[in-house]
């Protein structure tokens, strides 16, 4: 499944948020958007999931415009996760991910054992199974969003919009995450804020800057101390990982290097 962005631009009331953005996610691809707070990610992607309408622009999935296909054909082919975690009702953990499920029945039919093997293993990818009966509402942020995570998955479709999935996990349920999320094999087109987790996973970066793409390439292109200078400015050394061979970035905030303890050895 692809997705083609032609031209879309966005305002709210008057004021330009996302201004001509073209892009695309071919296929099986893994796609970032990064990016400083406030430049348009969330408005682009809700642009994308048809929570927000586009002032101009097109959106093909699989060539087919956006606009043309109904709610549940949409929603057999999209998975989203936007960056809100709040459910108007209080469910149980399992009632939630069995949502991820009704794109795929009819009204009112319930579910059969295929469908409670993929919610219950959508739970264990997200190692939430042990608190399926536990009412949501309760839960900490970052089991809220492991349990939309897994009614995405439970959804199983072949696209997926991100808007930041693990930004309140801890360090191994965010690999884990997105180990789980890169093996699905799915077109995914996620916004991240760490870079390295961007660096680790994506096959393509967009980099936004006040509402437009300003860079777009693979990791290597894209996550240079002068373009991670230029968008988020800070100073930065990068080098390719021994191990993982990926980008590897840290940071060098002010403080740290006007002590200066910390000479940079080039390779
Ligand atoms: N409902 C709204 N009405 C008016 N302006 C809005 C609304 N929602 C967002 N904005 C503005 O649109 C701009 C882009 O916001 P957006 O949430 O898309 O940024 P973002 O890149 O996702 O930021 P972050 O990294 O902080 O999540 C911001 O200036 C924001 O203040």
């Amino acid at each position: 499944m692809n997705l083609q962005v032609d031209n879309l631009s966005f305002s709210y009331n008057e004021h330009t948020i996302l201004d001509d953005i073209s892009m695309n996610v071919a296929s099986g691809e893994f796609v970032g958007i990064i990016g400083p707070n406030g430049c348009g990610k969330s408005t682009l992607l809700k642009n994308l999931y048809r929570s927000l309408t586009p002032d101009t622009g097109s959106i093909y999935l699989d060539h087919k415009g956006f606009k043309d296909l109904k709610v549940k054909e949409l929603a057999r082919k999209l998975g989203v996760i936007g960056q809100d975690n709040t459910l108007p009702f209080d469910f149980a953990v399992n009632d939630i991910v069995a949502m991820g499920r009704s794109p795929h029945k009819k009204l009112f039919q319930s579910d059969t054992k295929e469908d409670m093997e993929i919610i219950q293993n959508a739970l264990e990818k997200v190692d939430m199974h042990t608190m399926a009966d536990k009412n949501y509402l309760y839960l900490s942020g970052g089991e809220k969003q492991r349990v939309l995570l897994a009614r995405v998955l439970s959804q199983q479709t072949d696209f997926l919009i991100l808007d930041e999935p693990t930004n309140h996990l801890d360090i191994h349920h965010q690999l884990r995450i997105f180990d789980v999320i890169k093996g699905l094999g799915a077109t995914v087109l996620s916004a991240i804020h760490d870079l390295n987790i961007a660096a680790l996973y994506c096959d393509r970066i967009y980099v936004m800057k006040d509402g437009s793409i300003y860079q777009s390439g693979t990791p290597e292109e894209i996550l240079t101390t002068d373009i991670i200078q230029e968008v988020f400015n800070i100073k930065t050394d990068v080098r390719i990982h021994p191990v993982t061979k990926k980008v590897m970035i840290t940071y060098l905030p002010e403080s740290i290097l006007n002590k200066g303890e910390n000479n940079i050895e080039e390779d």
